[in-house]
């Protein structure tokens, strides 16, 4: 059965680092989403995201999408698709009202990682990460990274909560839980 591996949590606890992982250790390929949001230094158009001004991502026909921290970002069933297509297990990294709806939509293949962090090595990592003083600080002040320091309650009974307090230790967690998918 072709499964989604659905990455979320808040801003900095290490979801893309998860994702990229299991594409190096376990071939697993990424859903490419769509954003509005500048490009990061290191991020690559069509490998990390698609990059979209305003105009282009109203053009695109999501399954999901939403507001987080100012810009627009949207998940296409075509990247979905996509992905399969490469293998029966994907990934997407999703803030959680995202990774709710790709629950609602996909509850049969759908697995939940909810990534934690302790909240001052949290602020440390996303100062380390190099976003600009000011969208770091707009990011931190969004009501949606307070909120996805949480698991939403439609998803304690399925999410699984790893920690990513130290590499070594979410490591041991993540290839456990992959024991269950391959
Ligand atoms: N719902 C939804 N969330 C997304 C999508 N693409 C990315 N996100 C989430 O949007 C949030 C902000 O992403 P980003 O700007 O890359 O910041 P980061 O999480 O700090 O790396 C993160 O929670 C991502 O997981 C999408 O297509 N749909
Ligand atoms: N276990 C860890 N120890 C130290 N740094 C980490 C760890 N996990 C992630 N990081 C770093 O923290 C920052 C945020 O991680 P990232 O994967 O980009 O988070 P997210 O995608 O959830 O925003 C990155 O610079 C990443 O390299």
């Amino acid at each position: 059965m072709q499964k989604v591996i659905i990455i979320t949590g808040a801003s900095g606890v290490g979801k893309t680092t998860v994702s990229t992982y299991l594409k190096q250790q376990y071939q697993i390929p990424a859903v490419v989403t769509h954003t509005t949001r500048p490009k990061r230094k290191h991020e690559v158009d069509g490998v990390d995201y698609y990059f979209e001004t305003p105009s282009t991502f109203r053009q695109n026909e999501y399954l999901e999408s939403v507001t987080y921290s100012g810009h627009l970002y949207g998940s296409s069933k075509e990247g979905l698709t996509k992905a399969w297509a490469k293998s029966d297990v994907v990934s997407i990294v999703l803030d959680t009202k995202g990774a709710v709806s790709y629950v609602q939509a996909y509850s049969q293949q759908a697995m939940v990682w909810f990534l934690t962090v302790d909240e001052h090595l949290l602020m440390q990592r996303l100062k380390m990460r190099g976003d600009t003083p000011d969208l770091l600080a707009q990011r931190l002040h969004s009501k949606e990274f307070r909120r996805d320091l949480l698991v939403p309650q439609v998803l304690q009974t399925c999410a699984h909560i790893l920690r990513n307090d130290s590499w070594p230790q979410l490591k041991t967690e993540v290839d456990l839980l992959m024991k269950s998918v391959k």
